[in-house]
Formats: structure tokens, sequence, C-alpha cells
């Protein structure tokens, strides 16, 4: 019998890679380019299997290709807003995705862009690299303190719980979060974590607030201009979730006027063109979507895609499916 046919849009981890070629009939994408719509709507035609990123665009007109193959969309990646769930599903398109395996490295950037932003980390090595530092002095580049601060979380799932871990035991913080019910009590005792209802009630009482709820309509641009002006004039805003939950416009503008202290950022709007706003601000810490971008979990989130291709070629129930 002839092997799957499988596609996946950008290269992976080495070592999945050649797992994948010892099962399937793999096609790579050699030299790594994103992917076209057309380049798209031509594999759901030709292969069984297409296995996108999360940098891949895959809205209605892209899925609903006439005489498709594919029967299933193994998502590299944990977030899916990427992809047209609605038309997939009306499609009948399988969808998979990676959670679990990047919790733990998404929550450490975010602490990173925490710590960058608090202490001015990024503002302070572009001055080493540009010469410009002429010694230790008193009141030289002073910034604010983490330990001891209030992290609020908007979103309490796996990263968010993982980063509220981090910052309460770490560094001693207090957390506050934003969910729409209760978060298991275990957790919420293990952190004397304290749930507010709504944003207004959340944003006011931060040092550092952190995104971790998905993208997509419902969260677009949920942090605009009247939602930052309740953060404190101190405030640090910490993105590792989705560009679009922010208004880059606004943000820009709160960071420009230092309505809020600072802001650290690992994910954009329309990324990776990012807001020529935000290169000129000496109060933003950004960093190219990095959130899982270490061997170790690049290679697990392979290895999680491969498992749900395992499992719908052997007639398994799928560990990861979306819909
Ligand atoms: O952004 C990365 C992911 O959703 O896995």
């Amino acid at each position: 019998m002839n092997k799957p046919k499988v596609l996946i849009s950008r290269r992976w981890p080495a070592s999945v890679e050649a797992k994948l070629q010892a099962l399937y009939d793999v096609t790579l994408n050699t030299d790594d380019h994103p992917f076209s719509a057309d380049e798209f709507r031509a594999a759901l035609q030709d292969y069984d299997a297409v296995c996108p990123s999360v940098c891949d665009s895959l809205p209605a007109e892209v899925l609903n290709v006439a005489n498709k193959r594919c029967k299933i969309l193994g998502n590299f990646g944990v977030g899916y807003n990427h992809i047209d769930i609605a038309a997939a599903k009306q499609q009948g398109l399988i969808v998979t995705n990676t959670p679990g395996v990047l919790t733990q490295s998404t929550a450490d950037i975010a602490m990173t862009l925490l710590l960058m932003s608090a202490r001015r980390g990024a503002e302070g090595d572009r001055l080493v690299r540009a010469g410009q530092w002429t010694g230790w002095c008193p009141t030289h580049m002073m910034s604010s303190d983490v330990t001891g601060a209030t992290l609020g979380l908007i979103g309490f799932g796996r990263i968010a719980q993982a980063m509220a871990r981090k910052a309460h035991h770490g560094f001693g913080m207090k957390i506050l979060y934003l969910k729409p019910s209760p978060a298991d009590p275990a957790i919420v005792d293990e952190l004397q974590a304290e749930r507010c209802d709504t944003l207004e009630a959340l944003l006011p009482q931060c040092d550092y607030v952190s995104l971790h709820c998905p993208g997509g309509n419902e969260t677009r641009h949920l942090i605009n201009e009247n939602t930052l002006n309740l953060m404190k004039p101190s405030a640090h805003l910490i993105n590792t979730a989705r560009g679009d939950v922010v208004d880059s416009k606004a943000l820009i503008k709160a960071l420009q006027e230092k309505r809020i202290a600072g802001a650290g950022l690992d994910v954009y709007e329309g990324e990776p063109n990012i807001d020529p706003g935000f290169l000129t601000l000496d109060n933003a810490a950004l960093l190219p979507h990095l959130g899982s971008a270490t061997i170790a979990t690049r290679t697990a989130m392979g290895e999680k895609v491969l498992a749900n291709l395992r499992a719908y070629f052997s007639g398994a129930e799928l560990p990861d499916r979306v819909v």
C-alpha cells in the first residue's frame, strides 16, 4: 500500500523530520519559505495530511478548495487562530494542535520579557553596544522592582499558571487573574491567587499585566486606549499570546506618552511586519515570537504532530483534536 502523503509547511527539527520520513511519503519545504495561499490550495488537493505552523494563514477561501485530498491539518503550535476552524469543520477537515509541551518555555519567555521590561534590559544592551555607557552612576537607568510586585494574568490556562508559579514562588509576586470561571482551587490555594471579574477591576491593581488568552475575534484589541488608561503609569504590559489582542497604535501612543512604563512583546499584529512605531521606543523590549523556541520544545511539538498523524492513519483516537 502507498504511504500517506504528508506535507510540512516549514522546516522542523531534523530528528522529527527523519521520523516522519520513515513513516510517510513526506515533502519538506526545503528552503523554508512561507507558503502562499495558492501553495496551500495545491497542498490540500495533493496531500493526505498538511501540517501548517502558527505563522501560516488558512482562511476559508484557502480551505474551501475543490477536489480536496487532505483530511487532516496537523498544526505545529498550540494556537490555531490562523486557521478558520468553522470553515475547516464545514469542509470535514480534522485539525490538531500541540498543547502542553510548550507551556514552560513560553512561560519562561513571558518572565524574560517581564524582567527585561522592568529592569530596562533591552535598553541597557542597546546603550552598551552603542558605546554610550559612561560608567556606574547612582541615578543611571533606575528601574522597577519585580520581587514582591503584583502580576495580573489575563487568561489563566496552562501557560498563565506556569508563569504565575515562577512569579509567585521565584519572585514573591502577588497573583491576580482574569478568567470567566474560578480556577482549580488547588492552584488558587498554592499561589494565594485572587480572581477578578473584569479587566476594569484587575488592571488598576497591577504592576505587571501579562496576556495569556487565545487570539481571534473575541479578544481582538482587548487591550486598547481605554483599557491601557486603566493601568498604572508605573505598570508594564507583557504579550506572549497573540499580537491582535493588543491595539498596536494605542500601545505605541501609551508608551510614547509614558501613560504606562513599559512593554515586553513577543507577538505583534500582522507579524512579522512590526509597526515601525515600536522600533523607536526605548521602553519596549521586543522579541521575534520566541515563546516556544527551545530545541527541546520545538522537537516535542513536532513529536506531538507526529503522534496525531499516527493516530489518524491507524484509526485511533486523536490525542489533540481541535475539531
Ligand atoms: O505561538 C505559538 C503557538 O501557538 O504554539
